[in-house]
Protein backbone atom coordinates (compact mmCIF):
# COMPACT_ATOMS: atom_id res chain seq x y z
CA UNK A 1 0.00 0.00 0.00
CA UNK A 2 2.63 2.81 -0.87
CA UNK A 3 0.84 6.38 -1.85
CA UNK A 4 -0.02 9.62 -0.74
CA UNK A 5 -2.25 11.46 -0.63
CA UNK A 6 -4.03 11.49 -4.34
CA UNK A 7 -5.78 15.12 -4.64
CA UNK A 8 -3.28 17.33 -2.88
CA UNK A 9 0.33 17.36 -1.98
CA UNK A 10 1.46 16.80 1.26
CA UNK A 11 2.20 20.12 3.36
CA UNK A 12 2.00 21.04 6.75
CA UNK A 13 -0.88 23.46 6.10
CA UNK A 14 -3.09 20.65 4.68
CA UNK A 15 -2.22 18.41 7.20
CA UNK A 16 -5.32 16.17 8.63
CA UNK A 17 -8.11 17.68 11.00
CA UNK A 18 -10.67 15.60 11.57
CA UNK A 19 -11.95 18.82 14.48
CA UNK A 20 -12.01 16.65 17.18
CA UNK A 21 -12.46 17.87 20.33
CA UNK A 22 -11.41 16.32 24.02
CA UNK A 23 -14.40 14.14 25.42
CA UNK A 24 -15.92 16.58 27.64
CA UNK A 25 -16.64 19.49 24.75
CA UNK A 26 -19.23 19.20 22.41
CA UNK A 27 -19.08 16.77 19.03
CA UNK A 28 -17.62 18.59 15.92
CA UNK A 29 -18.37 17.55 12.88
CA UNK A 30 -15.21 16.21 10.99
CA UNK A 31 -13.75 17.34 7.86
CA UNK A 32 -14.48 14.15 5.69
CA UNK A 33 -14.14 15.33 2.68
CA UNK A 34 -10.58 16.35 3.51
CA UNK A 35 -9.92 13.11 5.05
CA UNK A 36 -11.22 11.63 1.77
CA UNK A 37 -9.04 13.30 0.15
CA UNK A 38 -5.65 13.13 1.90
CA UNK A 39 -6.01 9.39 2.62
CA UNK A 40 -6.84 8.39 -0.96
CA UNK A 41 -3.83 6.93 -2.35
CA UNK A 42 -3.52 8.38 -5.91
CA UNK A 43 -3.75 5.48 -9.10
CA UNK A 44 -0.26 5.33 -10.55
CA UNK A 45 0.39 3.65 -13.64
CA UNK A 46 3.51 2.00 -11.52
CA UNK A 47 1.51 0.36 -9.00
CA UNK A 48 1.28 -3.43 -9.19
CA UNK A 49 -1.89 -5.61 -8.20
CA UNK A 50 -2.19 -5.59 -4.03
CA UNK A 51 -0.72 -1.91 -3.50
CA UNK A 52 -4.19 -0.61 -2.97
CA UNK A 53 -5.43 -2.94 -0.43
CA UNK A 54 -6.25 -6.61 0.45
CA UNK A 55 -9.41 -7.00 2.37
CA UNK A 56 -10.99 -9.76 3.89
CA UNK A 57 -14.31 -10.40 5.01
CA UNK A 58 -15.26 -13.10 7.73
CA UNK A 59 -19.24 -13.62 7.62
CA UNK A 60 -21.89 -15.55 5.93
CA UNK A 61 -23.40 -18.65 7.33
CA UNK A 62 -26.56 -20.74 6.02
CA UNK A 63 -28.73 -17.80 6.72
CA UNK A 64 -27.42 -14.98 5.63
CA UNK A 65 -25.11 -14.62 1.66
CA UNK A 66 -26.12 -10.32 1.65
CA UNK A 67 -24.34 -8.86 4.23
CA UNK A 68 -20.67 -10.24 3.42
CA UNK A 69 -21.82 -9.96 -0.20
CA UNK A 70 -22.08 -6.11 0.25
CA UNK A 71 -19.35 -5.96 2.87
CA UNK A 72 -16.64 -7.18 0.45
CA UNK A 73 -17.90 -5.97 -2.91
CA UNK A 74 -18.34 -2.40 -1.31
CA UNK A 75 -14.39 -2.75 -0.21
CA UNK A 76 -13.45 -2.92 -4.14
CA UNK A 77 -15.33 -0.63 -5.46
CA UNK A 78 -14.23 1.97 -3.05
CA UNK A 79 -10.89 0.84 -4.62
CA UNK A 80 -9.45 -2.49 -3.16
CA UNK A 81 -7.07 -4.19 -5.17
CA UNK A 82 -8.65 -7.76 -3.53
CA UNK A 83 -11.55 -8.83 -1.23
CA UNK A 84 -11.49 -11.97 0.05
CA UNK A 85 -14.67 -13.60 2.34
CA UNK A 86 -14.08 -16.68 4.53
CA UNK A 87 -17.67 -18.36 4.96
CA UNK A 88 -18.79 -21.67 5.36
CA UNK A 89 -19.46 -23.97 2.83
CA UNK A 90 -23.48 -23.18 2.28
CA UNK A 91 -22.66 -19.59 1.76
CA UNK A 92 -19.71 -20.23 -0.42
CA UNK A 93 -21.07 -20.85 -3.91
CA UNK A 94 -24.00 -18.27 -3.28
CA UNK A 95 -21.51 -15.27 -2.82
CA UNK A 96 -19.34 -16.47 -5.48
CA UNK A 97 -22.65 -16.47 -8.00
CA UNK A 98 -23.32 -13.01 -6.93
CA UNK A 99 -19.67 -12.08 -7.83
CA UNK A 100 -16.98 -13.51 -10.01
CA UNK A 101 -14.65 -10.81 -8.41
CA UNK A 102 -14.72 -11.50 -5.09
CA UNK A 103 -12.37 -14.37 -3.48
CA UNK A 104 -14.26 -16.77 -1.54
CA UNK A 105 -13.26 -19.72 0.80
CA UNK A 106 -16.03 -21.71 2.07
CA UNK A 107 -13.84 -22.84 5.42
CA UNK A 108 -16.09 -22.06 8.43
CA UNK A 109 -18.12 -24.86 9.27
CA UNK A 110 -21.37 -24.08 11.84
CA UNK A 111 -22.16 -26.80 14.95
CA UNK A 112 -24.57 -28.94 12.69
CA UNK A 113 -22.38 -30.01 10.08
CA UNK A 114 -19.25 -31.08 13.11
CA UNK A 115 -19.95 -33.90 15.58
CA UNK A 116 -18.33 -33.70 19.06
CA UNK A 117 -15.51 -35.59 18.61
CA UNK A 118 -14.31 -33.52 15.12
CA UNK A 119 -14.28 -30.35 17.24
CA UNK A 120 -10.67 -29.29 17.83
CA UNK A 121 -9.78 -30.77 14.54
CA UNK A 122 -12.16 -28.82 12.41
CA UNK A 123 -11.00 -25.82 14.82
CA UNK A 124 -7.44 -26.44 14.22
CA UNK A 125 -7.63 -26.76 10.67
CA UNK A 126 -9.92 -23.71 10.04
CA UNK A 127 -7.49 -21.15 11.64
CA UNK A 128 -4.45 -22.84 10.03
CA UNK A 129 -6.53 -22.02 6.72
CA UNK A 130 -6.88 -18.26 7.30
CA UNK A 131 -3.50 -17.78 8.80
CA UNK A 132 -2.23 -19.17 5.54
CA UNK A 133 -3.56 -15.73 4.34
CA UNK A 134 -3.48 -13.42 7.23
CA UNK A 135 -0.57 -12.00 6.76
CA UNK A 136 -1.23 -10.59 3.26
CA UNK A 137 -4.35 -8.41 4.12
CA UNK A 138 -4.46 -4.66 5.02
CA UNK A 139 -7.38 -5.26 6.95
CA UNK A 140 -10.27 -7.88 7.94
CA UNK A 141 -13.79 -7.61 8.50
CA UNK A 142 -15.52 -9.95 10.85
CA UNK A 143 -19.13 -10.41 11.47
CA UNK A 144 -21.25 -9.23 8.29
CA UNK A 145 -23.61 -12.10 8.15
CA UNK A 146 -21.57 -14.35 10.15
CA UNK A 147 -24.09 -15.86 12.29
CA UNK A 148 -24.44 -16.71 15.86
CA UNK A 149 -23.73 -20.57 16.30
CA UNK A 150 -21.30 -21.38 18.75
CA UNK A 151 -18.73 -23.60 17.53
CA UNK A 152 -18.36 -20.98 14.69
CA UNK A 153 -18.32 -18.37 17.03
CA UNK A 154 -15.06 -20.16 18.66
CA UNK A 155 -13.44 -20.67 15.72
CA UNK A 156 -14.10 -17.32 14.86
CA UNK A 157 -12.49 -15.80 18.46
CA UNK A 158 -9.04 -18.02 17.19
CA UNK A 159 -8.96 -15.93 14.07
CA UNK A 160 -9.13 -12.33 15.44
CA UNK A 161 -6.59 -13.30 17.73
CA UNK A 162 -4.20 -14.78 15.15
CA UNK A 163 -5.11 -11.30 13.65
CA UNK A 164 -4.59 -9.50 16.71
CA UNK A 165 -1.12 -11.08 16.84
CA UNK A 166 0.25 -10.45 13.36
CA UNK A 167 -0.93 -6.31 13.75
CA UNK A 168 -3.99 -6.76 11.13
CA UNK A 169 -6.79 -3.85 11.58
CA UNK A 170 -10.47 -5.33 12.67
CA UNK A 171 -13.15 -4.03 12.09
CA UNK A 172 -16.20 -5.59 13.85
CA UNK A 173 -19.84 -5.55 12.55
CA UNK A 174 -22.73 -7.26 13.10
CA UNK A 175 -22.76 -10.65 15.07
CA UNK A 176 -18.88 -9.98 15.33
CA UNK A 177 -20.41 -7.27 17.80
CA UNK A 178 -22.62 -10.65 19.51
CA UNK A 179 -19.10 -12.04 19.64
CA UNK A 180 -17.50 -9.84 21.39
CA UNK A 181 -19.49 -7.94 23.76
CA UNK A 182 -19.87 -11.55 25.48
CA UNK A 183 -16.22 -11.65 25.02
CA UNK A 184 -14.71 -8.35 25.28
CA UNK A 185 -10.74 -9.55 25.81
CA UNK A 186 -10.97 -10.37 22.11
CA UNK A 187 -10.96 -6.85 21.59
CA UNK A 188 -9.74 -5.32 24.71
CA UNK A 189 -6.78 -2.93 24.08
CA UNK A 190 -6.22 -3.59 20.33
CA UNK A 191 -6.11 -0.17 19.21
CA UNK A 192 -6.46 -1.91 15.30
CA UNK A 193 -9.50 -2.40 16.63
CA UNK A 194 -12.56 -0.50 15.13
CA UNK A 195 -16.54 -1.42 16.78
CA UNK A 196 -19.31 -0.04 13.72
CA UNK A 197 -22.16 -1.09 16.26
CA UNK A 198 -25.85 0.37 15.23
CA UNK A 199 -28.41 1.28 17.64
CA UNK A 200 -28.67 -2.25 19.10
CA UNK A 201 -25.53 -3.56 18.69
CA UNK A 202 -24.55 -0.65 20.66
CA UNK A 203 -27.48 -0.63 23.65
CA UNK A 204 -25.73 -4.00 24.24
CA UNK A 205 -22.28 -2.85 24.55
CA UNK A 206 -23.09 -0.21 26.96
CA UNK A 207 -25.64 -2.71 29.14
CA UNK A 208 -22.52 -4.64 29.49
CA UNK A 209 -19.62 -2.61 29.32
CA UNK A 210 -20.65 -0.14 31.33
CA UNK A 211 -23.37 -1.28 33.38
CA UNK A 212 -25.98 1.22 32.26
CA UNK A 213 -28.70 2.42 29.67
CA UNK A 214 -27.45 4.55 26.98
CA UNK A 215 -27.94 8.27 27.44
CA UNK A 216 -28.58 10.30 24.55
CA UNK A 217 -27.53 13.73 26.67
CA UNK A 218 -24.36 12.46 27.43
CA UNK A 219 -23.39 10.61 23.97
CA UNK A 220 -20.33 11.87 22.94
CA UNK A 221 -18.99 11.48 27.28
CA UNK A 222 -20.61 7.73 26.79
CA UNK A 223 -19.05 7.06 24.11
CA UNK A 224 -15.59 7.89 25.20
CA UNK A 225 -16.15 6.39 28.60
CA UNK A 226 -16.65 2.71 26.41
CA UNK A 227 -13.75 3.12 23.84
CA UNK A 228 -11.51 3.77 27.47
CA UNK A 229 -13.23 1.47 29.06
CA UNK A 230 -12.22 -1.23 26.14
CA UNK A 231 -8.76 -0.31 26.60
CA UNK A 232 -8.91 2.55 23.58
CA UNK A 233 -10.59 0.65 20.94
CA UNK A 234 -12.51 2.99 18.01
CA UNK A 235 -16.25 3.09 18.16
CA UNK A 236 -18.36 4.39 15.44
CA UNK A 237 -21.99 4.54 16.41
CA UNK A 238 -24.30 4.70 14.09
CA UNK A 239 -27.53 6.51 13.83
CA UNK A 240 -28.39 10.07 12.37
CA UNK A 241 -24.89 11.25 12.87
CA UNK A 242 -22.27 8.67 13.51
CA UNK A 243 -20.23 9.23 16.42
CA UNK A 244 -16.76 8.36 16.24
CA UNK A 245 -14.34 7.70 19.09
CA UNK A 246 -10.91 6.55 20.46
CA UNK A 247 -11.52 7.36 24.18
CA UNK A 248 -9.33 10.23 23.50
CA UNK A 249 -11.24 12.29 20.74
CA UNK A 250 -14.64 12.78 19.48
CA UNK A 251 -16.02 13.46 16.24
CA UNK A 252 -19.18 12.91 13.82
CA UNK A 253 -20.11 12.33 10.57
CA UNK A 254 -23.60 13.84 9.97
CA UNK A 255 -24.10 14.69 5.79
CA UNK A 256 -27.65 13.80 5.20
CA UNK A 257 -27.65 10.38 3.07
CA UNK A 258 -30.87 9.02 2.72
CA UNK A 259 -34.34 8.33 4.37
CA UNK A 260 -34.21 4.89 3.38
CA UNK A 261 -33.56 2.51 5.71
CA UNK A 262 -32.99 -0.45 4.24
CA UNK A 263 -30.94 -3.35 5.71
CA UNK A 264 -26.86 -3.74 4.17
CA UNK A 265 -25.94 -0.19 4.46
CA UNK A 266 -24.21 -0.95 7.56
CA UNK A 267 -22.27 -3.78 5.73
CA UNK A 268 -21.27 -1.28 2.90
CA UNK A 269 -19.85 0.69 5.49
CA UNK A 270 -17.86 -1.60 7.35
CA UNK A 271 -16.47 -3.01 3.90
CA UNK A 272 -15.45 1.13 3.26
CA UNK A 273 -13.70 1.42 6.55
CA UNK A 274 -12.07 -1.50 6.11
CA UNK A 275 -10.25 0.07 3.19
CA UNK A 276 -9.99 4.14 4.39
CA UNK A 277 -8.47 2.52 7.92
CA UNK A 278 -6.06 0.47 5.61
CA UNK A 279 -5.28 3.17 3.77
CA UNK A 280 -4.92 5.96 6.61
CA UNK A 281 -2.90 3.38 8.24
CA UNK A 282 -0.05 3.40 5.54
CA UNK A 283 -0.47 7.58 4.87
CA UNK A 284 0.14 7.71 8.31
CA UNK A 285 3.17 5.51 8.29
CA UNK A 286 5.22 6.77 5.13
CA UNK A 287 3.93 10.61 5.93
CA UNK A 288 6.47 13.14 6.52
CA UNK A 289 4.89 15.24 8.92
CA UNK A 290 5.34 14.33 12.46
CA UNK A 291 2.58 16.20 13.47
CA UNK A 292 -0.31 13.77 11.55
CA UNK A 293 1.53 10.84 13.57
CA UNK A 294 -0.47 11.59 16.40
CA UNK A 295 -3.65 10.81 14.06
CA UNK A 296 -5.27 7.64 14.61
CA UNK A 297 -5.98 6.07 11.40
CA UNK A 298 -9.12 3.70 12.69
CA UNK A 299 -10.61 7.10 13.24
CA UNK A 300 -9.87 8.16 9.80
CA UNK A 301 -11.01 5.29 8.36
CA UNK A 302 -14.53 5.55 9.86
CA UNK A 303 -14.63 9.07 9.38
CA UNK A 304 -14.40 8.37 5.19
CA UNK A 305 -16.22 5.12 5.14
CA UNK A 306 -19.15 7.10 6.93
CA UNK A 307 -19.09 10.20 4.59
CA UNK A 308 -18.67 8.01 1.21
CA UNK A 309 -21.39 5.77 2.67
CA UNK A 310 -24.01 9.15 3.21
CA UNK A 311 -23.18 10.47 -0.44
CA UNK A 312 -23.77 6.69 -1.97
CA UNK A 313 -27.38 6.87 -0.34
CA UNK A 314 -28.02 10.13 -0.91
CA UNK A 315 -27.35 9.32 -4.94
CA UNK A 316 -28.99 6.25 -4.94
CA UNK A 317 -31.90 7.69 -3.18
CA UNK A 318 -32.30 11.07 -5.39
CA UNK A 319 -32.64 8.19 -8.29
CA UNK A 320 -34.38 5.27 -6.25
CA UNK A 321 -36.80 7.30 -3.93
CA UNK A 322 -38.36 4.68 -1.83
CA UNK A 323 -37.31 1.55 -4.19
CA UNK A 324 -33.75 2.17 -2.82
CA UNK A 325 -32.10 -0.72 -1.81
CA UNK A 326 -28.12 -1.62 -0.73
CA UNK A 327 -27.08 -2.84 -4.19
CA UNK A 328 -28.72 0.65 -5.81
CA UNK A 329 -26.02 2.47 -3.13
CA UNK A 330 -23.12 0.19 -4.01
CA UNK A 331 -23.66 1.32 -7.73
CA UNK A 332 -22.62 4.98 -6.57
CA UNK A 333 -19.80 4.06 -4.15
CA UNK A 334 -17.46 5.33 -7.27
CA UNK A 335 -19.14 8.07 -8.29
CA UNK A 336 -19.26 9.85 -4.49
CA UNK A 337 -15.38 9.25 -4.39
CA UNK A 338 -15.00 10.64 -7.96
CA UNK A 339 -16.60 13.66 -6.81
CA UNK A 340 -14.46 14.16 -3.96
CA UNK A 341 -11.39 12.85 -5.01
CA UNK A 342 -11.12 12.60 -8.81
CA UNK A 343 -9.09 9.44 -10.11
CA UNK A 344 -7.16 11.26 -13.03
CA UNK A 345 -5.90 9.71 -15.84
N1 LIG B 1 -28.92 -9.30 3.35
C1 LIG B 1 -28.25 -9.77 4.40
O1 LIG B 1 -27.71 -10.88 4.41
C2 LIG B 1 -28.15 -8.92 5.61
C3 LIG B 1 -27.66 -9.52 6.77
N2 LIG B 1 -27.43 -8.81 7.89
C4 LIG B 1 -26.78 -9.57 8.97
O2 LIG B 1 -27.77 -10.01 9.83
C5 LIG B 1 -27.17 -10.33 11.08
C6 LIG B 1 -28.00 -9.73 12.18
O3 LIG B 1 -27.89 -8.30 12.14
P1 LIG B 1 -29.11 -7.34 12.43
O4 LIG B 1 -28.60 -5.95 12.36
O5 LIG B 1 -30.25 -7.69 11.52
O6 LIG B 1 -29.40 -7.67 13.96
P2 LIG B 1 -30.64 -8.24 14.72
O7 LIG B 1 -31.07 -9.54 14.14
O8 LIG B 1 -30.25 -8.17 16.16
O9 LIG B 1 -31.74 -7.12 14.49
C7 LIG B 1 -32.64 -7.12 13.40
C8 LIG B 1 -33.71 -6.09 13.66
O10 LIG B 1 -34.53 -6.55 14.72
C9 LIG B 1 -34.91 -5.45 15.50
N3 LIG B 1 -34.34 -5.54 16.89
C10 LIG B 1 -33.17 -6.10 17.26
N4 LIG B 1 -32.96 -5.97 18.59
C11 LIG B 1 -34.06 -5.33 19.07
C12 LIG B 1 -34.44 -4.89 20.35
N5 LIG B 1 -33.68 -5.10 21.42
N6 LIG B 1 -35.64 -4.26 20.48
C13 LIG B 1 -36.43 -4.04 19.40
N7 LIG B 1 -36.11 -4.43 18.15
C14 LIG B 1 -34.94 -5.06 17.99
C15 LIG B 1 -34.43 -4.21 14.84
O11 LIG B 1 -35.37 -3.70 13.95
C16 LIG B 1 -33.21 -4.73 14.11
O12 LIG B 1 -32.81 -3.88 13.07
C17 LIG B 1 -25.76 -9.77 11.03
O13 LIG B 1 -24.84 -10.79 10.75
C18 LIG B 1 -25.84 -8.83 9.87
O14 LIG B 1 -24.56 -8.61 9.30
C19 LIG B 1 -27.64 -7.37 7.98
O15 LIG B 1 -26.38 -6.78 7.76
C20 LIG B 1 -28.66 -6.89 6.96
C21 LIG B 1 -28.47 -7.46 5.57
N1 LIG C 1 -31.52 7.87 11.28
C1 LIG C 1 -30.54 7.92 10.38
N2 LIG C 1 -30.37 9.00 9.58
C2 LIG C 1 -29.39 9.05 8.66
N3 LIG C 1 -28.51 8.06 8.45
C3 LIG C 1 -28.61 6.97 9.21
C4 LIG C 1 -29.61 6.82 10.22
N4 LIG C 1 -29.46 5.62 10.81
C5 LIG C 1 -28.41 5.04 10.20
N5 LIG C 1 -27.90 5.84 9.25
C6 LIG C 1 -26.77 5.56 8.35
O1 LIG C 1 -26.84 4.27 7.82
C7 LIG C 1 -25.60 3.60 8.00
C8 LIG C 1 -25.91 2.20 8.47
O2 LIG C 1 -26.42 2.28 9.75
P1 LIG C 1 -27.48 1.25 10.32
O3 LIG C 1 -27.81 1.69 11.69
O4 LIG C 1 -28.57 1.05 9.32
O5 LIG C 1 -26.54 -0.04 10.35
P2 LIG C 1 -26.92 -1.57 10.48
O6 LIG C 1 -28.20 -1.74 11.22
O7 LIG C 1 -25.73 -2.25 11.02
O8 LIG C 1 -27.08 -1.98 8.95
P3 LIG C 1 -27.13 -3.46 8.33
O9 LIG C 1 -28.53 -3.67 7.90
O10 LIG C 1 -26.18 -3.41 7.19
O11 LIG C 1 -26.68 -4.41 9.39
C9 LIG C 1 -24.78 4.40 9.01
O12 LIG C 1 -23.55 4.78 8.47
C10 LIG C 1 -25.52 5.65 9.16
O13 LIG C 1 -24.75 6.66 8.55
MG1 LIG D 1 -25.27 -4.29 10.78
Amino acid sequence: LPGNAACSSPSPSTSIRVNAMSASGPVYEADAEAVVRRITPPLDRARHKGQAGKIAVIGGCREYTGAPYFAAISALKVGADLSHVFCTRDAATVIKSYSPELIVHPILEESYSVSDGERESVSSRILTEVAKWMERFDCIVVGPGLGRDSFLLDCVSNIMRHARQANIPTVVDGDGLFLITNNLSLVEGNLLAILTPNVYEYKRLVQKVLNCEVNEENASEQLTALCQKIGGITIMRKGKADIISDGKTVTQVSTFGSPRRCGGQGDILSGSVAVFASWARHFLLTNEYPTEKSVNPMMLGCIAGSLLLRKAASHAFEKNKRSTVTTDIIEFLGKSLEDICPAGH
